[in-house]
């Protein structure tokens, strides 16, 4: 008798502006990751003077890229009291009665700034609702940490701006709570620009090459809360965050030590991005690689928060959003593939878009699903994975 060895595969769905793409996904238990599939990069080099060091970096960061687009970062330069008390207020704004959380709801926004209740999103159209609850802020140039001066901003800049005041104000009674959100945002903005240029010597681009697309950019910062799941969740395998890609050029991840955290590798194995103390995650955003040529993969990830007590993370998202000159007289702010990552041999995939068109147009997608499922049903759903 022999005993077949094959695995099978599902497809899993994902939603993306331009429509759903899927992805083969390999029916087998999640495991943990190795460090060759999501290393440890020692960011110090960044902080170099030597071009050398930067340059090795690069290659480092290249090759995390190439492989899971996953990477742990340690030595990042951002400190451990500001992500302390950026973790402090994030508990202490999600720990309050549902009646001020709602001060800030996301309905008040125009640019889906605020909060989301629990079960409220559904990132992941054949998986459950997510059970996680969140809050989220976008970029604004008066906190900017490389100083902007406002009556400068171009009027053609100016509709690009998406952060909204009113999370601000409606988190006022919260000691400390705007300070430190927005210390640890701005570090996070710090960073990420310092990181944008390893990440353009890694793809044989000039270190520059996006400091001018990155003047106003892409910058939200969002407080994740995964609440314990219920009985009833465990069992119909409720997400905390369903399965999907991130959107800008890449992400900075904080997560606390509870776990959950899982991603796609890439033979389609669910592999668990274990905490690691002291370290930020970096995941590869789909406008990278759309601008890359599909050199470095947006890598799918999702959350499960099966233990015994709350989870929480801090992303922030990184991305090119209105570029200052002379790259915003191109008032379109659309972007191809960068000229390093094509050849005659490897023509563009993509078209031009700009990355605020590209967030705005699936942030609506979701929301607009979102409403109408509700509208169709009191009950979550089950997590159903699209058959093979
Ligand atoms: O909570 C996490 O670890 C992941 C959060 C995430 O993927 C997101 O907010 O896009
Ligand atoms: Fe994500």
């Amino acid at each position: 008798m022999t005993i077949s060895t094959t695995t099978t595969t599902s497809k899993l769905e994902l939603r993306t502006a331009y429509g759903p793409v899927f992805r083969d996904v390999l029916n087998t238990q999640p495991r943990d990751c190795t460090t060759e599939e999501i290393p440890i990069i020692d960011l110090s080099p960044l902080y170099s003077s030597k071009f050398e060091d930067r340059e090795a970096l690069a290659k480092e960061i290249r090759a995390a890229a190439v492989n899971t687009g996953f990477f742990y970062i340690k030595n990042h330069g951002i400190s451990e009291r500001i992500i302390a008390d950026a973790k402090k207020q994030l508990l202490a704004f999600f720990t309050q009665p549902n009646e001020d959380k709602m001060k800030v709801s996301q309905s008040f926004s125009k640019y889906f700034n605020g909060y989301k209740g629990p079960r409220t999103t559904n990132i992941s159209p054949g998986e459950s609702v997510d059970v996680k609850e969140s809050l989220g802020w976008r970029y604004s140039p008066q906190y900017d940490p490389d100083p902007k001066t406002l009556d400068a901003i171009p009027e053609e800049v100016k509709p690009w701006i998406r952060g909204e005041e009113f999370v601000w104000e409606g988190t006022s009674h919260l000691p400390g709570f705007k300070d430190e959100v927005l210390g640890y945002w701005a570090a996070c903005l710090t960073l990420a620009r310092k990181l944008v240029k390893v990440f353009a010597l890694s793809l044989d681009l000039p270190e520059s090459y996006f400091d001018s697309r990155t003047t106003y950019p892409g910058a939200d910062g969002v407080f994740n809360y995964y609440p314990t799941t219920t009985e009833e969740e465990t069992v119909n395998n409720a997400v905390g965050l369903g399965s999907h890609t991130d959107l800008q050029l890449f992400t900075l991840l904080w997560q606390d030590m509870t776990g959950g955290l899982q991603v796609l590798n890439r033979d389609g194995q669910w592999i668990k991005a274990t905490p690691v103390e002291g370290t930020i995650v970096v995941n590869i955003g789909d406008f990278m690689m759309r601008l890359c040529n599909d050199i470095y993969k947006s890598t799918v990830h999702r959350v499960y928060n099966r233990s015994t007590v709350e989870r929480v993370s801090m992303p922030f998202f990184f991305g090119e959003y209105k570029f200052s000159e002379p790259s915003w007289l191109n008032f379109n702010c659309v972007e191809g593939v960068v000229p390093s990552c094509t050849s005659e041999t490897n023509p563009p995939k993509y078209e031009p878009i700009s990355c605020g068109d590209w967030c705005q147009l699936r942030f609506k997608l979701e929301n607009d699903e979102m409403k109408k499922k509700m509208a169709g049903q009191t009950q979550a759903p089950s997590a159903v994975i699209v058959a093979a």
